[in-house]
């Protein structure tokens, strides 16, 4: 009778209260999808935590609570030892969790008499997408006690305490083990710090028609190869090595190589067929003695740039791993730029004090530059955005994309990849050990790959990505850079 959803769609809190009056509006009756949700949520707690010695059910005033009036009666029903308890006024008169309240047929305790025992699972039944102001001092006493005692949380849409359309917490929150929500996920599940709070995600299907799903969701969606595999290339024995891309990658000094050899040795891996890398004179015989079936060329000044970009056939260029002379990357940034690029690291910090000067370089023409700033790098090309508390993750990354013409892919551990046209996706593959030195080198390399196939900019980056992440699941913890290139799977593995 329950059903989970195996889609990509995200989709916020305003939009799901946009999907729920549209569905109110074709005559969809809402006790009922709120008693599917509410069953849903009793349904995995029995499922789930079969150890439970009593369930306790706490309720919020809203809708929220409603569902877990509903999840008390299924529990109840099938036997199980449940307490009720209520936080607030109770629910408005006439609505959907007054009724489910009423159809419990259990009167719920006053919230602050609740005192956690040993053998408690928690249903949290609080707030979810109508959380509004950070949780009070008796709400978060609750939370922290429950997290002390290492209790269960199973979370009804959202840990409480999180905010579904960023994934803040706002005050404290709850630590689920499991997080029950409905029709999609919410920006809150994926985003941190929200994303370690959830625990297991299931999502629920509770009966509202996809289209009118799709009709009000937006341009977020997770990143998962359905979303770009249909732009890889597809790889078969007549592609010649040119036409499966030639990748260059500009090296820094003597002595700093190493950044931009494994940018090149990614690039391969990733599936180019040629690679270059671009070096001083100065760190050619560095650069030689460390490579293979990279290919070597010296490259110093703007003018030996400009000759060798009359090759039209070098499809795409990353420009930034280790680069150093922030001057010079200027000057070549401005010979690339109807060039298909990848600018990460020095290359972003290079215009950390006129960033239009970049984002008007690539104003016109189809979407081709890709940068892929951390979260200091993206301070220093949008200072006000990375300030303003208001916004998400998301929010910051699609504004900065529309600003600076770009693909962004805002890196993190959640990270976020916008186009300028708004389409934007929320990565969730990357395991922890990800985060290492040069494994940034790494995705720039596999993404500028992908730009050299002919991949368009946003699904170049976010294929870049996703394998990214995948590589460093299957290089297991205790990888390093090296081990990590060595792990990228083929593209159609
Ligand atoms: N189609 C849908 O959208 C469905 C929604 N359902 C449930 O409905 C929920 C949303 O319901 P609501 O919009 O009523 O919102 P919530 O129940 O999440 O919260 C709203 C209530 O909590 C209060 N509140 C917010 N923050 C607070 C704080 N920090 N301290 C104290 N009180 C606070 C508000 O004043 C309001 O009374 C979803 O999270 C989901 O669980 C389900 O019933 C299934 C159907
Ligand atoms: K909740």
């Amino acid at each position: 009778m329950m059903r989970a959803i195996h889609s990509s769609a995200i989709i916020s809190p305003a939009q799901m209260t946009a999907i729920d009056r549209a569905a109110a509006g074709s005559g969809l009756d809402s006790f009922a999808l709120m008693n599917a949700a509410g069953s849903a949520v009793g349904e995995i707690a029995l499922r789930r935590f079969p150890q439970a010695l009593r369930f306790v059910v706490l309720c919020g005033p809203g809708n929220n609570g409603g569902d877990g009036y509903i999840a008390a009666r299924r529990m109840r029903a099938s036997g199980a030892c449940v307490a009720l308890y209520a936080l607030g006024d109770a629910p408005a008169a006439g609505g959907d969790a007054a009724r489910a309240r009423s159809a419990c047929a259990m009167a719920p305790a006053a919230f602050d008499t609740f005192v956690p025992r040993s053998g408690d699972v928690i249903v949290d039944a609080l707030f979810g997408a109508g959380f509004s102001r950070p949780v009070c001092e008796d709400v978060a006493v609750v939370m922290r006690k429950v997290t002390a005692m290492d209790l269960p949380v199973l979370s009804v849409d959202l840990p409480s305490g999180v905010d579904g359309r960023t994934g803040a917490v706002r005050g404290e929150s709850f630590t689920a083990a499991r997080t029950v929500t409905f029709v999609a996920r919410k920006p809150g599940h994926l985003l941190l710090p929200g994303r370690m709070l959830c625990g297991a995600l299931d999502v629920i299907d509770i009966g509202i028609p996809r289209r009118l799903v799709d009709a009000h969701a937006g341009n977020l969606r997770k990143n998962t190869p359905a979303v770009w595999g249909q732009e890889a290339m597809v790889l078969n024995a007549a592609v010649h090595k040119y036409k499966r891309g030639h990748l260059a990658v500009f090296s820094g000094g003597p002595l700093s190589t190493g950044a931009a050899r494994l940018a090149a040795s990614a690039g391969l891996a990733s599936g180019a067929g040629l690679v270059t890398l671009a070096s001083p004179e100065l760190a050619l015989q560095a650069n030689a003695a460390h490579l293979t079936a990279v290919m070597l060329k010296a490259i110093d000044t703007a003018e030996a740039l400009e000759t060798w970009l009359d090759d039209r056939r070098i499809s795409a260029f990353v420009l930034g791993p280790a680069f150093g002379d922030v001057e010079k990357a200027r000057g070549f940034v401005t010979l690339l730029r109807d060039r298909r690029l990848v600018l990460d690291a020095d290359g972003i910090t290079a215009f950390r004090d006129d960033p239009a000067v970049l984002f008007d370089q690539f104003a016109t023409g189809p979407t081709r530059l890709v940068m892929t700033p951390h979260d200091g790098e993206f301070a220093r090309l949008f200072a006000d955005l990375a300030q303003d508390p208001a916004l998400s993750k998301i929010d910051r990354a699609i504004a900065a994309a529309r600003r600076s013409h770009a693909v962004i892919v805002f890196k993190g551990a959640d990270t976020v990849i916008a186009d300028p046209d708004g389409r934007a996706l929320v990565n969730a593959n990357a395991p922890p050990w990800l985060a290492t030195a040069g494994s940034g080198d790494v995705l720039a390399g596999m993404i500028g790959a992908h730009l050299a196939q002919g991949m368009p900019a946003f699904e170049a980056a976010a294929a870049g990505v996703w394998r990214h992440g995948d590589a460093g699941t299957l290089a297991g913890e205790g990888m390093t850079a090296e081990t990590l290139v060595q792990a990228i799977r083929p593209l159609h593995a």
